[in-house]
């Protein structure tokens, strides 16, 4: 068969269009397979503020999430569709010892007295992706430089090669039963959606005690979370969890009190022990760069990693 792409990228989420869009701007030619439609994908449920949730103080994460975090900026800055930047507040319950591991990705952080509870807080300014509208964008983005993105589901990594010979695993959460590593699990994740009563700045206590809480204005609404269950993986609104978030997000921002509920949305974020797998494998018919295992931190690791399966793709080229 005739090769009619240089590099095929298993999946449509923020990781797989991100890659996309970086290897055609180093000039390959690149397909784009999804077996979901975008309503469908976690990346489009996805809260998407910068922030790298549950991710440990790794050097390849800080590097990641510094370049993601300097091109949402960037493309706030430019105006691309569906991009925010969002002062925030994050609420700390112990005073730690200077900033945390990640603030050296987050431009100006400066810390705060806080009031009781909190000892104090971090402030700071933190993109939001609003992903329908983002993933759109991306989409586009790789279909105006010239590549497809095709709704088809793949059962064998290996058996692309007949077509390109570079495939970029980003399945999500299904990559790990793609390639046989079976550390990949969902961490389930729910959000109540709220209209916007007028609020613009995002507000978060990732230490209270009953689970995480957010606040995160976006154009139109307002979202409200949130939980994160490993191992957990069914996608029905659970009322327990809904009470609890709207109780802890109207304590941390009572304006929130006449502010209607528009709905819920759950996702399983594609979570993997030790962390994402960006990393190049040769096999028999070609290579395989995986780009995997982003967990709660999808968004916030994107256009750094997408940097990375791009050399890793195109090495030698
Ligand atoms: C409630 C919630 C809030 C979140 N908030 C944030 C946040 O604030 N900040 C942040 O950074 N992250 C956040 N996340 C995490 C974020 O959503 C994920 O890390 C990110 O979306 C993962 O993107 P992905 O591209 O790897 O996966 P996905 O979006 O799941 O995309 C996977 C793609 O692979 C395709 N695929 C799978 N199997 C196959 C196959 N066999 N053949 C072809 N295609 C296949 C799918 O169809 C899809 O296109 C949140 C998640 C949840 C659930």
């Amino acid at each position: 068969m005739r090769m009619v792409a240089d590099v095929i990228v298993v999946g449509a989420g923020v990781v797989g269009l991100t890659a996309a869009v970086r290897l055609q701007e180093r000039g390959a030619r690149v397909t784009v397979l999804t077996a979901d439609p975008p309503e469908r994908l976690v990346s489009t449920v996805a809260a998407a503020v910068w922030y790298p949730t549950h991710t440990d103080a790794d050097p390849r994460v800080l590097d990641w999430a510094t370049v993601t975090y300097q091109e949402f900026r960037r493309q706030a800055g430019d105006g691309v569709p569906g991009v925010l930047l969002r002062r925030t507040r994050m609420l700390q319950r112990r005073a730690g010892d200077g900033l945390p591991w990640w603030a050296a990705a987050a431009g100006d952080v400066t810390v705060r007295d806080g009031t009781a509870p909190y000892a104090r807080e971090l402030r700071f300014v933190a993109p939001l992706a609003e992903m329908t509208t983002y993933l759109d964008w991306l989409r586009q983005r790789v279909v105006d430089g010239g590549g497809q993105v095709t709704h088809r589901r793949v059962d064998r990594l290996d058996d692309l090669f007949a077509e390109a010979p570079v495939v970029v695993n980003a399945a999500g959460l299904a990559a790990g039963a793609l390639c046989g590593d079976p550390t990949v699990l969902p961490i389930r994740g729910q959000i109540v959606l709220v209209a916007n009563p007028g609020l613009d700045e995002s507000v978060r206590d990732e230490e209270h005690p009953d689970g995480t809480a957010y606040v995160h204005p976006r154009s139109r609404d307002v979202v409200l979370g949130g939980s994160y269950q490993p191992g957990r993986a069914d996608l029905d609104p659970d009322p327990e969890l809904r009470a609890g978030i709207l109780r802890r997000c109207l304590a941390l921002v009572p304006e929130l009190a006449v502010a209607p509920v528009l709905g819920e949305r759950i996702g399983l974020r594609p979570g993997r022990e030790g962390g994402p797998r960006v990393e190049a494998e040769n096999r028999p018919g070609g290579r395989l760069v995986h780009a995997y295992g982003h967990g709660g931190a999808g968004m916030t690791l994107s256009w750094g990693c997408a940097d990375e399966v791009c050399a890793l793709a195109l090495a030698g080229r």
